[in-house]
């Protein structure tokens, strides 16, 4: 246990190196099984992937998950596959992320306003702050519309429901004993975080029934007017009550936010320290973008290839999710070992990206590495940053859309540095482990805008 219980366990847990590509760890009271290889990988989320199609519950998934109403934390069956139907077809479809286009160009294109603002003044920019402000506003309006009164108190919680959620918790590890539960603060702290995020979630949608009530139409939908016209058809199997709509926001806001920023704020990091692969992806962006625009989006993207192998490059390295955690729902053999029924899994995604027998020099950023085609749709088990199978992240369109449309716009207005006499943490490499594995060291960079985004803003 104080092995894996550490601050990194998807690196503790490479222990696997030794013991094999399924190691059995007792956690606590929970029998876990880690996957740590990608043909193991593929045995568990392809050949058997009904059988692992569950989720861990643990207590604290439960206060968070409403019980498993969510989506995330739903255990497989019908409720689950209801909730999945309303994210893929209503929520995260092809339709609502180009629709939601708009919303991209403009908080890239504020982002962008705002580091030449710094720029022209030489300050140092704080990018880990700026990306993860970037993404907080874009999941903000594309769920909420727009600002909101209670926003800074909602992100606040949300983020201490994530810090709650992360990492191994006491009571998660014992949830019969008694004293854990009562000598933990884990369990308290979650109810009361919970209870806020509820009550505020409450308010909104209270405020935005009264205001649909005087409108008609589905122009201009954000989710949560999805969420709440699928309340008032009342068409589905399971009623979407109050708290399930809050639980499956609660979903959206934990994929979309810190992993976005997470990967972006690697992928510069990556780039910065690698000044060839930084200057052959500015060479990319500047040739084959040769209009001078303020924000380049989705139309211009489709054309950049070398970009889409740095992005991938950088999951391969960072993957934000690095341990998956699914459940055995019924006893089955994998590799000739039984597993029970029950039994929790991680599938150590970040173990099988840096597995030699798959990558060459694995430990090294070289983005060429993905012009043999390999993406992350959960077809090529070596590289399963989003899963793979029935519990595949839905939000693969929502997220990519956003990482490149802020990396290329980075990348085409602005070159980039260290500060001056940048300090040893600048170059720091440590890990910070969460919701998603971001870098302890915040990132600070120099920035110089090229010369089209000088003549851009000037006009
Ligand atoms: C860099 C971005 C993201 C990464 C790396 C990521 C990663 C993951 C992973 C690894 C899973 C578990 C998959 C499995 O069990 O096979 C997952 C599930 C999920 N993700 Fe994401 N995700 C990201 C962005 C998003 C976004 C933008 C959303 C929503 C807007 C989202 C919503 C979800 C939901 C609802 C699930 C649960 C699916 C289910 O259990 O059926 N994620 N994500």
């Amino acid at each position: 246990l104080h092995h894996v219980a550490s601050v990194l366990p998807h690196r503790r847990m490479d222990m696997s190196r030794r013991h094999g590509p399924l190691m059995h760890l007792q956690l606590g009271e929970v029998p876990t099984m880690v996957v740590s290889s990608a043909e193991a990988a593929a045995l568990v989320m392809k050949t058997n992937d009904l059988s692992f199609a569950g989720r861990p519950r643990t207590v604290t998934t439960d206060i968070f998950g409403c019980a498993g109403k969510d989506i995330g934390f739903a255990p497989y069956g019908d409720h689950w596959r209801q909730m999945r139907k309303v994210c893929i077809v209503e929520l995260l479809s092809s339709k609502q992320v180009k629709r939601m286009e708009g919303i991209r160009a403009e908080e890239v294109g504020n982002l962008m306003r705002s580091i030449a603002a710094a720029a022209s003044t030489g300050a140092t920019i704080n990018l880990s702050q700026k990306v993860a402000a970037l993404s907080n506003d874009v999941v903000t309006r594309a769920v909420f519309g727009g600002k909101f009164a209670q926003q800074g108190e909602y992100l606040r919680e949300l983020g201490e429901a994530f810090r709650l959620m992360s990492g191994f918790c006491p009571v998660d590890l014992f949830p019969s004993s008694r004293l854990v539960r009562w000598l933990s603060n884990g369990e308290r702290d979650a109810k009361r975080s919970h209870g806020r995020i509820e009550r505020i979630i409450i308010d909104v949608m209270e405020g935005r029934k009264a205001e649909r009530a005087a409108s008609v139409g589905t122009d201009g939908e954000d989710l949560l007017d999805v969420l709440l016209r699928l309340q008032q058809q009342d068409s589905l199997e399971f009623p979407l009550t109050t708290d399930i709509i809050g639980a499956v926001l609660f979903d959206i806001f934990a994929g979309a936010t810190e992993n976005t920023a997470t990967v972006l704020a690697w992928a510069m990091w990556e780039l910065v320290r690698s000044p060839e692969t930084m200057a052959k992806a500015q060479q990319e962006v500047r040739d084959v973008l040769v209009e001078d625009l303020a924000v380049f989006t989705d139309r211009d993207l489709t054309k950049l290839q070398y970009m889409q192998m740095i992005i991938n490059e950088t999951f391969r390295l960072h993957p934000p999710a690095a341990l998956v955690p699914r459940m055995c729902r019924e006893d089955c053999t994998i590799m000739g070992y039984d597993i029970p029924k029950g039994t929790n899994v991680f599938i150590n995604v970040f173990a099988i990206a840096q597995d030699p027998a798959c990558w060459d020099n694995p430990g090294e950023f070289k983005p060429d590495r993905f012009e043999n085609n390999v993406n992350y749709n959960g077809t090529y088990f070596e590289f399963i940053p989003f899963g793979a199978g029935r519990r595949q992240c839905p939000g693969i369109q929502f997220s990519s859309s956003l990482m490149e449309m802020a990396l290329t716009n980075f990348l085409y207005h602005f070159n980039w540095k260290l500060p001056d006499g940048a300090s040893l943490t600048s170059f720091d490499m440590s890990e910070k482990f969460g919701l998603a594995i971001s870098r302890k060291y915040d990132q600070k960079l120099r920035a110089t805008p090229h010369a089209c985004f000088k003549a851009m803003s000037s006009k």
